[in-house]
């Protein structure tokens, strides 16, 4: 074998970090190859790093973590309480966990975010749809079919998200909503057009004018580091590049943007004269769940607001606003 070819074969093999370890993954980000133990700082160190040069938090403050017993909550949890640890981030932590009612998915779930609770020593806080609005996802499922009933479990989380943490009193509450998360919300805030939700979905925290504000520490945090995607084969950068494209989205000064204003019913923030949540439930409790799916009509019309801001509300899916 040729000596100067077989070094450089010997090296590539070698983690591009420590130059030690054999690799075990290919980082989607940057395509270096690297070992576990330097994937496992390099991964733990970005977050740090997002968090401090984002000012994300400030020592004192109580933190709610949005811990769904899925991959992403998970590992956000793990991650927060591990560098408040390692680096006094000087934070009170919690988990906060919202049960749908889903038999067969969120109870299984929940088991997860439980261990969770004794592995990190987090306080857990479970609200449910069932104590908040009086219906659980099984209910509503049974009563609108499978077609619609995403835009109820969006709305009602995110409302449900913010009670609890008002009643865990925390100053912010962290998801972990993802790199891919936010790029795939980017490009579906253009296809729509939808301006007001495309000008916030990329910033690292939102609700900084609302009662608790959220922050996304996996902002530029890929969903799967060990999953290179097809998108990410041809051009690695592609996501992060998506995000950016969103940020630098300029809006005409003349664009009308929704008011925000609160839900003349329970109180909760709104740009219409009821919150979605309250639409939905009138439409569930008079036995017309469609009533709050699609445009909004008559219930909800806010007649000194008759502006581009009317059809905000009345999306199909509530998820995809962070
Ligand atoms: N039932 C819930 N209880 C508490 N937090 C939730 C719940 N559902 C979602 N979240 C928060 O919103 C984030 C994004 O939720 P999404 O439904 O997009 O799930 P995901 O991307 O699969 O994340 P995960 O793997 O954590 O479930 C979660 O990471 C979590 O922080």
């Amino acid at each position: 074998m040729d000596g100067a070819h077989g070094g450089e074969k010997t090296k590539s093999r070698l983690c591009s970090i420590c130059n030690q370890r054999r690799p075990a993954l290919k980082r989607p980000k940057t395509l270096q190859q690297i070992c576990r133990e330097c994937f496992y700082v390099v991964f733990e160190e970005e977050i740090h790093s997002v968090i401090v040069n984002n000012k994300l938090f400030k020592p004192g403050e109580r933190i709610a973590i949005g811990a769904s017993g899925g991959k992403d909550s998970t590992v956000l949890a793990y991650v927060m309480s591990e560098l408040n640890r390692r680096h006094n981030y000087g934070l009170d932590l919690f988990l906060l966990s919202v049960d749908e009612g889903i038999t067969g998915y969120r109870d299984d779930s929940l088991e997860t975010v439980k261990r969770n609770e004794i592995q990190y020593g987090l306080p857990l806080k479970v609200v449910s749809y069932k104590d908040l609005y009086g219906w659980t996802m099984d209910e509503i499922v049974k009563m609108i079919g499978l077609k619609n009933n995403c835009t109820f479990c969006g709305v009602f989380r995110r409302q449900a998200l913010d009670r609890g943490a008002a009643l865990l009193k925390v100053d912010k509450l962290v998801t972990g909503h993802n790199a891919d998360d936010i790029a795939e919300t980017v490009l579906l805030n253009i296809l729509r057009g939808d301006i007001a939700r495309l000008s916030r979905c990329t910033s690292i925290i939102t609700g900084e004018d609302g009662p608790i504000p959220r922050c996304k520490p996996f902002k530029y945090t890929y969903e799967k580091e060990i999953f290179i995607k097809d998108l990410e084969r041809i051009r690695p950068r592609a996501i992060l590049d998506i995000i950016k494209s969103g940020e630098d989205f300029r809006i005409a000064t003349s664009t009308k943007m929704p008011e925000q204003g609160t839900c003349q019913r329970c109180g909760y923030i709104s740009s219409q004269k009821w919150c979605k949540a309250c639409v939905l439930l009138e439409g569930l409790n008079r036995g017309l769940p469609k009533l709050g799916i699609g445009r909004t009509r008559g219930v909800n019309r806010k007649d000194d607001q008759h502006n581009d801001a009317k059809n905000i509300q009345s999306k199909p899916c509530g998820s995809l606003d962070f």
